[in-house]
C-alpha cells in the first residue's frame, strides 16, 4: 500500500517536529522552507540545527524550496507559519492544493492588520471547497518536547466533526494524543491569548515575584481570556481544557516557552527590539498583545493584564508599576459574569 502524504509549510521548530510527529505516524513528509540552507541541512543531514538543535530527522521528512511541489497532490497540508505571514503563505499554496486535501493550521496568533484568526484567514485565502476541510491543531506542546516523544496532548478542531476526526487520526500516536473539540473559536483564542500571559509570566519571574504571583497572572488572565473569547464566540468550557488552561500552564512555566523567555529578558532591562533580536525565532505574544489590546475595545471587555502589558511593551511602561497598578485597581468580584441577582 502506498504511503499517505503530508506536506509541512513553514521549517520552524514547530513545522519540524510536526513533520516527524507525522513521519513516526507512517505518512512521506515534505517540508517547505524558504532558507536554502535549511532544505540542503534537512535533505542531506537529517537536521534542522537553527530550529530544533539535537534532533534527528525521520529519512521520509524532505524539504523543498518550492511551495508548488511541496503541495501538489498532498493529502494533508499543514500550516506552520507565523501568524503574520499566514495570508501571504496561504495565497501563495493555494492554487497548487488538492481538491479534497485536509488542511491543519497550528499557529498561534490573529492578525494583525484585521484582528482576524488564523482559520478566517484561511478561509479568505483557500479555495471555496476546502473552506470545510479547514482545522486547528493547539494545546502545551513545545516543541522540543514532542521531539523527544515525551507524552503530549493537543486538541484539534474544525467546523465539521468528520474533518476533525479525519486529523485526529492522522495525527495522533502513543506520545501525541490528540483530541477533538467543535469549539474552533474558542481554540483559537485560547491558544493565542496565553501568550500575552506567558510574557507576563516571564516579567513577573524576572522581578523576583513567587508563586503566588504566577498563580494569580495564570487565573486572572484565564479569566480575561475567557471574558474576550466569550465575546468573540467561544464556548465558555474550551478554556478549562488543553487549549485553555493547559497551554497557559506550560506556557507560562516553562523554560522553553519563547514568550515567558521574552518576558524574563525585559525584566532584565533589555528593549523589546533587543529582546526579539535575540529570540530569533517567533514570540507571538508581542503582536497578539497589540490585537488583543484593540479587540477589547472592539468587543467592550475589561482586560486589566493585557492593558498593563501592552503598555509595558510599546509605552516602556515600568513593569514594577504596572504589577502595582493591577494590584490597587478598584475592588471587583472575582466572578463577575455570575454575580448579577446575588
Ligand atoms: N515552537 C513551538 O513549540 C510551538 C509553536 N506554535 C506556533 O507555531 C507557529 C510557528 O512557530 P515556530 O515553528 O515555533 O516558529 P519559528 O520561529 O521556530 O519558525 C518560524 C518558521 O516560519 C518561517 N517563516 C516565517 N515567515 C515566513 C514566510 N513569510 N514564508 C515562509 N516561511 C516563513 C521561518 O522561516 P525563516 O527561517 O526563513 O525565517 C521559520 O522556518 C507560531 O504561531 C507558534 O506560536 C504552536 C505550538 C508549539
Ligand atoms: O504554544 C506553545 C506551546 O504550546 C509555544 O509557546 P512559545 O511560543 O511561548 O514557545
Amino acid at each position: 500500500m502506498s504511503k499517505k502524504t503530508a506536506a509541512v509549510l513553514g521549517a520552524g521548530s514547530w513545522g519540524t517536529v510536526l513533520a516527524t510527529v507525522l513521519a513516526d505516524n507512517g505518512f512521506e513528509v515534505i517540508i517547505w522552507a524558504r532558507r536554502e540552507s535549511t532544505v540542503r541541512e534537512i535533505n542531506e543531514q537529517h537536521r534542522n540545527s537553527r530550529y530544533i538543535p539535537d534532533v534527528r530527522l525521520p529519512r521520509s521528512v524532505r524539504a523543498t524550496m518550492s511551495i508548488q511541489e511541496a503541495i501538489r497532490d498532498r493529502e494533508m497540508v499543514l500550516f506552520v507559519i507565523p501568524s503574520q505571514s499566514m495570508r501571504e503563505v496561504a495565497r501563495a499554496a493555494a492554487p497548487h492544493l488538492r481538491k479534497d486535501a485536509l488542511i491543519v493550521h497550528a499557529s498561534k496568533g490573529f492578525e494583525l492588520d484585521s484582528l482576524k484568526r488564523m482559520s478566517e484567514v484561511l478561509k479568505e485565502e483557500l479555495p471555496t471547497a476546502l473552506r470545510e476541510k479547514i482545522t486547528v491543531l493547539s494545546g502545551p506542546s513545545h516543541a522540543e518536547e514532542v521531539a523527544k516523544k515525551s507524552p503530549t496532548t493537543v486538541v484539534v478542531s474544525s467546523e465539521r466533526q468528520q474533518t476533525a476526526e479525519m486529523a485526529q487520526s492522522y495525527l495522533i500516536n502513543p506520545y501525541f494524543r490528540v483530541y477533538t473539540n467543535p469549539d474552533m473559536v474558542g481554540v483559537e483564542i485560547g491558544g493565542s491569548l496565553k501568550n500575552i500571559i506567558a510574557l507576563g509570566a516571564g516579567l513577573s519571574d524576572g522581578l523576583g515575584f513567587g508563586d503566588n504571583a504566577k498563580a494569580a497572572l495564570v487565573t486572572r488572565g484565564l479569566a480575561e481570556i475567557a471574558r474576550l473569547g466569550m465575546a468573540m464566540g467561544a464556548r465558555p468550557i474550551t478554556f478549562a481544557g488543553l487549549a485553555g488552561v493547559g497551554d497557559l500552564v506550560v506556557t507560562c512555566t516553562s523554560r522553553h516557552s519563547r514568550n515567558w523567555r521574552a518576558g524574563h529578558m525585559l525584566s532584565q532591562g533589555m528593549t523589546l527590539d533587543e529582546v526579539l533580536e535575540r529570540m530569533g525565532m517567533v514570540v507571538e505574544g508581542v503582536k497578539t498583545t497589540r490585537a488583543a489590546y484593540r479587540l477589547a475595545r472592539q468587543y467592550q471587555v475589561e482586560m486589566p493584564i493585557t492593558n498593563e502589558l501592552h503598555a509595558v511593551l510599546f509605552d516602556r511602561k515600568d513593569p514594577r508599576q504596572a504589577v502595582e497598578d493591577l494590584m490597587c485597581r478598584g475592588k471587583t468580584n472575582e466572578m463577575e459574569e455570575i454575580v448579577q441577582g446575588w
